[in-house]
């Protein structure tokens, strides 16, 4: 079986539990030498949380819960380093703040870091002279500022390759890349669970050339938008619309059998029929459902909509057809 590729969260996560065993572990070693028992032991806990939650996550790949405890952990250890013993340990909070930022959303991280800078801020108050009280606070308030600053720009750019990415740049429904994603997922889940079905609904705009033809491809753009936003409108959450390129659109429908999702396409198929288009065009479509089979894969299953959808277009068009 093919091993499931590891996402560039689960890399973070076990790279900084890693760390923060290699980071501790000496320490540890040196208060137990010293019997320092206090902090030897806040150092102890700090490393079984961070083994167990390598092993959680190399394991399961999960990584919500992972990312919340260990960032906590981070904001956590370093104030009670501090205040047992005291402002030597400061250097520290500098890693701790990049790792928050690297496992949190960054305004979240951000009310975090600034929550343990006061707290640190308020222990260190009665150790230092107020020079160096001040140049400290404020070196490290403008390094989480700045991460801050850095982490939500690359969370912005993140964002807009992602739209890119995945998405139609016309029509704004799923592009073939996020298709396929999808219908892998749809797979692998229905190989964990044989009785879960999902029904593929496969459509194409009928006789689509002669509106471009008769009435420029600007306004067959405009029509492939509008019936991108009336489908959307129909769809529900387990439900999702993508363009599989030209004028063939799918919506994956998680969960049904092509019984219930073929409903949901003579809906789609009557309202288009009742639509009336840009310049008042007419426009009918014709749909093939599948529904999903074990041993199958996506592109055998989206085959199979494929050969609905002409045998509809074969039998006169505006027509729904179940695949076998
Ligand atoms: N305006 C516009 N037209 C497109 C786009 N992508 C594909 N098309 C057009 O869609 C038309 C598809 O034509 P055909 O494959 O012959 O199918 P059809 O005319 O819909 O006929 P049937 O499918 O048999 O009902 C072609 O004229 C393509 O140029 C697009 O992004 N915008």
């Amino acid at each position: 079986m093919q091993e499931k590729k590891r996402s560039p969260e689960e890399i973070v996560i076990l790279a900084i539990s890693s760390a923060a065993v290699f980071c501790l572990l000496p320490f540890l070693i040196w208060r137990s030498i010293e019997q320092d028992w206090l902090i030897a032991g806040l150092d102890l806990f700090a490393i079984t949380v961070a083994i167990v939650i390598f092993i959680h996550v190399y394991v399961t790949h999960k990584v919500l819960y992972a990312r919340w405890i260990l960032g906590i952990l981070c904001a956590i250890e370093l104030p009670l380093t501090i205040a047992m013993k005291g402002s030597d340990q400061i250097g520290w909070i500098y890693p701790a703040i990049i790792a928050i930022y690297m496992l949190l959303n960054p305004t979240v991280a951000l009310m975090i870091s600034l929550t343990m800078i006061s707290i640190v801020a308020g222990v260190l108050w009665s150790q230092l002279s107020p020079l160096m009280y001040f140049q400290m606070l404020f070196s490290i308030l403008a390094t989480a500022l700045f991460i801050y600053a850095f982490a939500a720009h690359m969370l912005n750019q993140q964002q807009i390759l992602q739209q890119l990415s995945t998405k139609d740049p016309l029509t704004g429904a799923g592009n073939r890349r996020a298709l396929e994603d999808k219908l892998l997922e749809l797979m692998s889940y229905k190989r964990a669970h044989r009785d879960n079905t999902s029904t593929l609904i496969l459509i194409d705009l009928d006789q689509f050339k002669e509106i471009n033809d008769n009435y420029g491809h600007n306004v067959g753009d405009q029509i492939l938008v509008t019936f991108a936003s009336l489908v959307k409108q129909k769809l529900r959450n387990n439900e999702s619309l993508y363009r599989l390129g030209g004028e063939e659109f799918v919506i994956t429908v998680a969960d049904k059998t092509s019984d219930k999702a073929s409903i949901l396409a003579e809906e789609i198929r009557e309202l288009v029929d009742m639509f009336l288009f840009t310049n008042s065009i007419h426009l009918t479509i014709s749909i093939g459902i599948a529904e999903s089979q074990a041993n199958e894969t996506s592109l055998e299953w989206l085959g199979r909509a494929d050969a609905a959808m002409y045998k509809a277009k074969g039998a006169g068009r505006n027509l729904c057809c179940v695949a076998a």
